[in-house]
């Protein structure tokens, strides 16, 4: 891959950055980065993963095939307003902003660009990203391949409707952080169960990667999979009962949910601004 420029270097460019290089998809000297003002921060990316790093805009965008935008959805209008003049019609923008619409980029940016919206997690930093992608009519077959490329070597990838998206953020773009409450849960739980807590680190990811795995591996649903762990009268069945008296499943669901509708506000809000 040629020039690739990332506008926001916090956790989710470092998760592409580093799924990227890792896959050999592309050396750290052809990414460039920037962010706002966090030098320090740049330092210890050109550091870790040789890329360039520049807040001089003509230098960052002169001959950039792709670029990512990847800034908080508040910091999007100033940026994207920011760099529009360096932006060229043949330049492939990938945005994995949140809530962020393709019409919003274009617009922001005041000229017909190929968007393709992306959103990721930050397991792409280990391979492991479930992608979701959607793109405009803009956007070439070479492009799209482009794209696929990127989101393939850093996990999995799919296209979707760009209404679809919202869903996709609340469950696996936010998701690692569910799995993390959870496996912080399991943490605090081995010190009051009278467990050294190192130790019970190995266990504890060893049982969510296996689990994974079997969900990944078998035909079985997650539900059947729980009933095979489940002895009549056993330790499981105790402790199930004491996550269901507490409804802890309905609290998933309705966090993933409201992960979805805050995806829809902040896109919403961020809608509103920019046809004002
Ligand atoms: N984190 C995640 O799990 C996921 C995040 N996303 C999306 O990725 C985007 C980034 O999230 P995340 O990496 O967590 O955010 P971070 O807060 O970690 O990083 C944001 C970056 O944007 C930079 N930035 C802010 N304003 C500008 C600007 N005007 N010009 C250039 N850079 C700017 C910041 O620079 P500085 O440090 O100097 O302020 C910082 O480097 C968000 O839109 C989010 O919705 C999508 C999927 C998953
Ligand atoms: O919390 C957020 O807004 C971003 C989007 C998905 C994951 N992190």
């Amino acid at each position: 891959m040629k020039k690739l420029v990332i506008v926001g270097a916090g956790s989710m460019a470092e998760a592409l950055i580093s799924g990227m290089i890792e896959s050999r998809l592309i050396t750290g000297s052809n990414i460039w980065v920037t962010n706002k003002c966090s030098r320090e921060k740049l330092q210890s990316m050109q550091k870790a993963y040789g890329v360039q790093a520049t807040y001089n805009h003509s230098e960052l965008f002169r001959g950039a095939e792709t670029v990512i935008l990847a800034m908080k959805p508040k910091d999007a209008a100033d940026a994207i307003t920011l760099i529009k003049p360096y932006l060229q019609e043949d330049m492939l923008i990938i945005s994995v902003l949140a809530g962020v619409s393709i019409e919003s980029i274009e617009l922001l940016a005041e000229k017909k660009l190929p968007v393709v919206r992306a959103m990721p997690n930050t397991s792409a930093a280990v391979g492991k990203s479930a992608s979701a992608l959607s793109a405009n009519e803009r956007v070439t077959k070479e492009q799209m391949e482009a794209v696929r490329g990127i989101f393939d070597t850093v996990g999995k990838s799919a296209f979707v409707e760009e209404r679809q998206l919202d869903a996709v953020t609340g469950l696996s773009g936010s998701g690692p952080a569910y799995i993390y409450y959870l496996a912080e849960a399991m943490e605090k739980s081995a010190e009051e169960i009278g467990l050294e807590k190192e130790m019970a680190k190995e266990f504890i990811i060893q049982t969510l990667i296996g689990a994974a795995e079997m969900l990944a591996r078998s035909a079985k649903d997650p539900q059947q999979l729980r009933k095979e762990v489940t002895s009549p009268g056993g330790t499981t069945e105790a402790g199930v009962k004491v996550l269901e008296a507490n409804g802890v499943q309905r609290a998933f669901i309705e966090c993933i949910k409201e992960a979805t509708a805050q995806s829809r506000r902040l896109g919403q809000s961020f809608s509103s601004t920019v046809k004002i």
